[in-house]
C-alpha cells in the first residue's frame, strides 16, 4: 500500500531527478523504463534528508541491535555517511561507518577497506541504493567476509525492483535471504511506484511500459 510515507519519499526521489523514467539499461543488462540514480542527489540539504529516510527505516526494524554500517563503493559511500548523521543526530545511535574502495590503494595506508575497522563478530548493516539481479551483494559480500568474521544482519535500500534473481521464480531480495541470510528492507518497492503514477493523469502514457517490464521480470 502506498502510505503517505512511501509517496513522500517517491516525490523526493523525483524531485531530485533520481527517480527518472525513460530508457535505461541496468547493470545485469535489462532495459528497463524507469532507473534510480542515487548519484543524482547533489546538495547538502538532499543528503541530509535521503539520510533521514533511511535513517528511519533503521530505527523502526533493527534499532541499535548492530555494530557498524557498511556502504559499497560507489553508490553506497555517500548513502552510508549520510545514515550515519542521520541515526545520530536523530536518534541518538551513534554507530561506526566504513566502506570499500572498487581499487585496492597500494601507498599511503593502503588497502581497500575505509573508515571503521570491523573486528570478528561484528554484526554490520549494509546501506545501498537499489536491488534488481543480486550482482552487486554478490561482489560485496566477500569484500566484507575478508575483513573480519562478521555478521551481515541486514540491508537497507531506497527501491527494491523485485525482480528475478538467478533462479527462475525467485527475487534477487528471496535469494540474498537464503544465501546469506540478509534481511532486505527497502523504502519504496516498484508496487509503490507503480501505483504512485497509476494516481496521475501525466504519468499515464508510463503504466503499460511499467506494466511489460514488471511482466518479464518482477516476481511477486
Ligand atoms: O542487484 P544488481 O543487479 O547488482 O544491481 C544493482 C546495483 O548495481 C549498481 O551498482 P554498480 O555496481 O553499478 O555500482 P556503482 O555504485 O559504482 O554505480 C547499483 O548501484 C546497485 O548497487
Ligand atoms: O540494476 C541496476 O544496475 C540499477 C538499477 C537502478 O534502478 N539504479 C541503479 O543505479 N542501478
Amino acid at each position: 500500500m502506498l502510505t503517505a510515507a512511501k509517496k513522500e519519499f517517491i516525490e523526493f526521489m523525483m524531485s531530485a531527478d533520481v527517480l527518472r523514467f525513460g530508457d535505461f539499461t541496468t547493470k545485469s543488462g535489462r532495459k528497463t523504463p524507469y532507473f534510480v540514480n542515487t548519484g543524482n542527489y547533489k546538495t547538502g540539504l538532499q543528503n541530509s534528508r535521503l539520510g533521514e529516510f533511511y535513517a528511519a527505516l533503521v530505527k523502526e526494524t533493527v534499532g541499535d541491535q548492530f555494530d557498524a554500517m557498511f556502504g559499497p563503493a560507489y553508490k553506497g559511500i555517500p548513502l552510508a555517511t549520510s545514515v550515519s548523521g542521520a541515526l545520530a543526530r536523530n536518534y541518538g545511535i551513534d554507530k561506526p561507518f566504513f566502506f570499500n574502495r572498487k581499487e585496492a590503494k597500494d601507498h599511503g595506508e593502503g588497502g581497500n577497506i575505509v573508515g571503521y575497522k570491523p573486528q570478528d563478530g561484528d554484526r554490520v548493516i549494509i546501506i545501498e541504493d537499489v536491488i534488481t539481479a543480486g550482482t552487486a551483494i554478490r561482489e560485496t559480500m566477500p569484500v566484507l567476509q575478508a575483513c573480519a568474521d562478521v555478521k551481515v544482519t541486514d540491508m537497507f535500500i531506497s527501491v527494491n525492483r523485485c525482480e528475478v534473481g538467478q533462479t527462475p521464480g525467485k527475487t534477487a531480495v528471496m535469494e540474498v535471504g537464503e544465501e546469506f541470510g540478509i534481511k532486505v528492507h527497502a523504502l519504496v518497492t516498484v508496487q509503490d511506484i507503480r501505483e504512485y503514477l497509476a494516481d496521475k493523469e501525466e504519468y499515464a502514457h508510463l503504466l503499460p511500459l511499467m506494466d511489460a517490464y514488471m511482466k518479464q521480470y518482477c516476481v511477486f
